[in-house]
């Protein structure tokens, strides 16, 4: 059941932000997870300005989040996404366990996030563990919440260090017309696909109703790790395998897509269960390694 206690207000694209949310209103969402007004620096959610601790110097840096879409929007195109999905489907980089990339995550900033100012791996285990809580028989979704953010190792030196714009961030359709529901639309008059007359009608190099998995998005940390996922044989549902290519998708309509239900209750766990309540990791590990072993292979090609 979905109580609204006070409604979030939604702030056009215009105003340069996905969502603001009004000081001092609360949501209460579908299983009891409750939505707080500011992250613990005080900040209201999906601020303009991201801050967050850059772990090197341990200076508290801030960034302008639009900036950053403005670079993604002009970087992104056609191109460029072919060239990536070619490349990191060849999964030659690195052996490892799930766990091990788990860990790994410690060392990325994500500068598109104005709501994360602790490790990735914290966020990645308040996620998991936000769901667990409301549906405890779910287990393929605290999982999922576990390992949905794992493709930002592509910011790592081993993995070719991809500067930012091109692996974090809401993702969007390329190879046909922008949307104006995309967040900061207005940069992509900046982007060569825009004027590309291949690229920039309605249906573009698609035709219609070609089914959502055919259509490119624009390159980044969900369609890497669902490569993944794949590649490796994972045992996750469909489900499961949808939120993890999909969870950057923000413009994704309702209507597009046959039974999105388990994605847009899965984007409240990874938008608001960031908090300064750390997850005690040693004591949660074992949970979560035993899911690791029932749903992947004890290495994974990446
Ligand atoms: O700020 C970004 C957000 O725009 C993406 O949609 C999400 O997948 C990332 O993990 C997040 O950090
Ligand atoms: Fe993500
Ligand atoms: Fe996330």
């Amino acid at each position: 059941m979905t109580i609204l206690i006070k409604q979030p207000e939604f702030v056009g694209t215009e105003a340069g932000e996905r969502k603001v949310y009004e000081e001092e209103k609360v949501l209460v969402l579908d299983a009891g997870l409750v939505v707080p007004h500011t992250t613990s620096f005080g900040q209201t959610f999906r601020l303009t300005f991201c801050l967050y601790n850059d772990f090197k110097t341990g200076i508290m840096m801030q960034k302008s989040v639009e900036i950053f879409y403005q670079i993604n929007h002009i970087k992104q195109t056609y191109d460029f996404v072919q060239r990536m999905r070619n490349e990191y489907s060849k999964l030659n980089r690195v052996e490892m366990s799930i766990w091990e990339c788990c860990e790994l995550l410690n060392e990325v900033v994500d500068e598109s996030d104005p709501d994360l100012d602790e490790p990735e791996i914290v966020h990645l285990l308040q996620t998991a563990e936000a769901i667990r809580k409301d549906y405890p028989n779910e287990d393929w979704l605290h999982l999922t919440g576990l390992i949905h953010d794992l493709g930002k190792v592509l910011l790592l030196p081993s993995f070719g260090e991809l500067p930012q714009w091109a692996v974090v961030g809401d993702t969007f359709p390329v190879g046909c017309a922008f949307d104006q529901s995309n967040v900061h639309h207005k940069y992509f008059t900046e982007n060569p696909d825009y004027y590309n007359p291949a690229y920039n009608t309605k249906y573009g190099v698609y035709s219609e109703g070609c089914g959502l998995e055919n259509v490119m998005m624009s390159w980044g940390h969900d369609d890497h790790m669902y490569l993944v996922a794949m590649e490796n044989k994972s045992t996750l549902p469909s489900a499961a395998l949808f939120i993890i290519r999909y969870h950057s998708f923000y413009a994704l309509n309702k209507e597009d897509v046959e039974s999105p239900k388990w994605l847009h209750l899965f984007s409240k766990y990874d938008l608001y269960s960031k908090s300064k309540v750390r997850v005690d990791v040693e004591k949660v590990k074992p949970y979560y390694l035993s899911l690791i072993k029932k749903y992947f292979p004890l290495k994974l090609r990446w």
